[in-house]
């Protein structure tokens, strides 16, 4: 039972208490600062261990006074009245953090607590304890309203309360900014449910469209850092999305969480130094997602290590010697026992093969100089291992290569695919044909990332960079640690005692690590083992990038969100099952999100009409509210679409109200759209989720994945059909972008079950 109070003295009572939450917050924000700014005022004086020490602490308070600056929005929003009268009382506030008094009392309980689960999953015939939610609707730092969710019915007789518009409906109907917020004082029990489930394993959660699946990846990220900060912390959080702008526009939810530790990645930057560009061709983006595309990288490589066609001649000081096939097949084959990568292994090749050649400089000078007057066989080696012809003859044998050497290599160069690729056709190896130094694609990341497992480091003939890297992280390691055992030292030095208390002491030993920037390490590192990775637009994934993100996580803990109804990508899945059979068989849990809190019914319906007949299985959610406003569809004569386009949109610009509007076109008609749009509203019309003052966007549906504005409009449906092959996940993602209104333009044929 829902009920809003507009009681005054209840009102009174709750501005009192945020007022002294924002007090608290205050005076733990300037008792950081006044922290860091001793930390930082002792200077860059004393032994490196100092040093690191004191940046340990500087990045300490940083981060916690980063944090505590980020919650000042809505710091606190709940409130719960139990049953049980426990030690502070029967009520509990559950805000963004958790505050204690001077006194460790506790003030306010952090959402991700256990405490705080009631709060999101406590109902009316499940009380869990509660006897009334209490939803507290804040501007800035004042309470303008309370609302009570009364669970206990003996509450009710209290009376003075009111029906007033929810928390949840106030959230869903505001204004679309371009950027994402959080949900957390409204979170719903089905959400919350996944939420809070378990880190280990796959938990996939499948929901159609606006049901919250991104929110719930966000606060589950958010919740899993809570729970199991110690080993997160360190080893990372990886969230994936489809796209750079689908990265803007939710890049502002965790920090407002007090989480900025996760790497967040586009498909297009998972792999260190690549920037990806979107695949053009539907095509070649299809093969290169297909799972044997690991089997032609891995022969590609193989096919790079070769034998001459018959003995070769090399000259060493002078004298002539023989690379023999069979001495380079033997040395091969015992390079490749090592099942090291390639890069390294021709280290072990290289040794064998100079051994051999400096066996025949021996051969051939102790037979020059008569019998028994041996030479000395270091010198032997180093004669072979400096001539020029032996370092070409075994490089040609080979040669170490970079990663993008050896795709480059595998596209630009025909014999080299038709020697990896047998099973391709021509014709399909034809599609991947292109021309050396093209852009980098996001369906060439896997394979790039793939040659990177299968080559090793490229400066590995020597082992020197990895080693480099190994004795880096091994000093970050042991600085860490120091920095630990000495914080006593340190507390002393900075004069800080009394002033870190045990639990900062607490939050230092879990974050030193993060001072060290495990997210950033982890970001510029391809082999970073992540302790969770979280994957949004899920559906979209090929087979390769789904193997690319399994090796990145070891443990095989994933959080995977995503609708298949809106798959779209030219290798994406066809099910769940089907996505994940390769990599983890049938251990995945399936959940599901069934209320659509984005788009109004009618929009939701024709949306899903559409999708059916279309032969389209979809999980058409609940919608949870009306809209005002029932899809519109202008269908026109040939060549007016655009002059019909300029001629509705300052009223959609109108109904939107200061709102988000977009055009969403057909990739092939985009410039024009946009030339158009640019032609009435100029430099208020953006790309992507739009930019500060660019609340006029015009995008593709690709583009707009994921992303939602207040007003819609569709151009050329039939088109946007068409470009995806002929399906309709591209038209039905479009279409449920809108948050209020929807408008579809249309000279083609409009698709079925759009209209009522
Ligand atoms: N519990 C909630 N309280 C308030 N708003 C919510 C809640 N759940 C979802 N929303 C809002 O609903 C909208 C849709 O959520 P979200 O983008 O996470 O959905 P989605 O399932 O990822 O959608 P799609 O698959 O269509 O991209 C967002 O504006 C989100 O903030």
């Amino acid at each position: 039972m829902q009920e809003a109070t507009s009681v005054q003295p209840e009102l009174e009572l709750e501005r009192h208490y945020v007022a002294g939450l924002y007090r608290r917050l205050d005076a733990l924000r300037a008792e950081k600062a006044a922290q860091l700014a001793r930390v930082r005022g002792t200077g860059a004086v004393g032994s490196m261990q100092n040093v690191s020490e004191r940046d340990a602490f500087a990045t300490m308070y940083e981060d916690r006074l980063a944090q505590l600056n980020a919650v000042e929005e809505r710091l606190v929003f709940g409130r719960l009245d139990l049953d049980e009268e426990a030690p502070d009382g029967n009520s509990r506030y559950i805000g963004r953090i958790g505050l204690t008094d001077e006194d460790q009392g506790r003030l306010m309980i952090d959402w991700r607590a256990p405490e705080a689960g009631a709060f999101y999953q406590a109902t009316a015939l499940q009380r869990q304890g509660v006897r009334r939610r209490r939803h507290l609707i804040l501007k800035n730092r004042d309470v303008i309203a309370i609302e009570d969710d009364v669970l206990d019915t003996a509450l009710l007789s209290e009376g003075g309360h009111q029906q007033g518009e929810g928390a949840l409906l106030a959230a869903l109907t505001s204004k679309r900014t371009g950027r994402m917020t959080d949900i957390v004082s409204t979170i719903q029990a089905e959400q919350d449910r996944i939420i809070r489930t378990p880190l280990a394993g796959v938990l996939v959660v499948q929901g159609g469209p606006g049901t919250g699946k991104t929110a719930v990846a966000l606060h589950r990220a958010a919740y899993l850092l809570y729970q199991h900060r110690e080993r997160l912390k360190s080893a990372g959080v990886l969230l994936v999305g489809p796209s750079a702008s689908f990265m803007r526009y939710i890049e502002r939810v965790l920090p407002s969480l007090g989480e900025t530790g996760v790497v967040m990645a586009s498909l297009g930057r998972l792999m260190p130094g690549i920037r990806a560009v979107p695949e053009a061709s539907r095509e070649a983006a299809r093969i290169k997602g297909r799972l044997d595309m690991a089997e032609v990288v891995a022969r590609a490589v193989a096919n790079r290590q070769r034998l001459p066609q018959g003995p070769r001649r090399v000259v060493v000081e002078g004298t002539a010697l023989e690379l023999h096939p069979r001495a380079v097949r033997r040395a091969r084959d015992k390079a490749r026992a090592t099942h090291k990568p390639h890069n390294e292994a021709r280290a072990t090749f290289v040794k064998i093969m100079l051994r051999e050649l400096a066996d025949q400089l021996q051969e051939k000078l102790e037979e020059s100089s008569g019998t028994g007057n041996s030479v000395d066989r270091s010198y032997l080696i180093e004669d072979v291992r400096s001539s020029r012809d032996v370092r070409i003859a075994l490089n040609l044998c080979w040669m170490p290569l970079t990663p993008e050497k050896l795709i480059e290599d595998l596209f630009a160069k025909p014999e080299h695919l038709a020697a990896a690729a047998p099973q391709l056709s021509e014709a399909e190896r034809r599609v991947l044909h292109r021309v050396p130094s093209s852009a980098w694609t996001e369906a060439d990341v896997p394979l790039l990332d793939e040659a990177a497992e299968l080559l090793g480091t490229f400066d590995a003939s020597s082992g020197r960079a990895q080693a480099q890297q190994e004795a880096q992280r091994q000093r970050d390691i042991a600085n860490a640690e120091q920095a630990l055992r000495n914080v006593d030292a340190m507390l002393r030095e900075t004069g800080n005692d009394g002033l870190v208390d045990a639990e900062d002491l607490a939050a230092m030993n879990e974050e030193t690590e993060a001072s060290l920037t495990a997210a950033e390490r982890a970001a510029q590192d391809r082999t970073w083992a992540y302790g969770h990775i979280v994957v949004d637009e899920a559906q979209e994934l090929s087979p390769m990038q789904w193997r690319l993100l399994m090796r990145r996580c070891p443990l095989k803990s994933f959080t995977v969100v995503g609708d298949i109804a809106q798959a779209s990508s030219a290798a994406s899945a066809t099910s769940w099952d089907a996505a994940m059979e390769p990599f983890v068989g049938k251990r995945f849990t399936l959940e599901e999100l069934t209320v659509n809190y984005r788009t109004p019914t009618q929009i939701a319906e024709a949306a899903a009409r559409m999708a059916q007949a279309a032969g389209l299985v979809v999980s058409a959610p609940k919608a949870v509210r009306e809209g005002e406003w029932a899809p519109v569809v202008d269908r026109l004569p040939a060549g007016t679409l655009l002059a019909r386009l300029v001629e509705v949109l300052p009223e959609e610009v109108g109904l939107a109200d200061g709102g988000l509007v977009a055009v969403i076109a057909p990739a092939a008609m985009l410039r024009e759209a946009r030339a158009a749009v640019v032609g009435l509203y100029g430099a208020r019309v953006g790309s992507g989720s739009g930019g500060l003052d660019q609340d006029i966007v015009v995008t593709t549906a690709k583009e707009a994945k994921g992303l939602e504005f207040d007003v819609v409009l569709v151009l050329e449906p039939e088109q946007l059909v068409q470009e995806a092959d002929g399906t309709v996940g591209d038209l039905y993602v479009a279409m449920t972008r809108a948050t209020q209104r929807l408008r579809v333009l249309a000279e083609g044929t409009v698709p079925a079950g759009i209209e009522a």
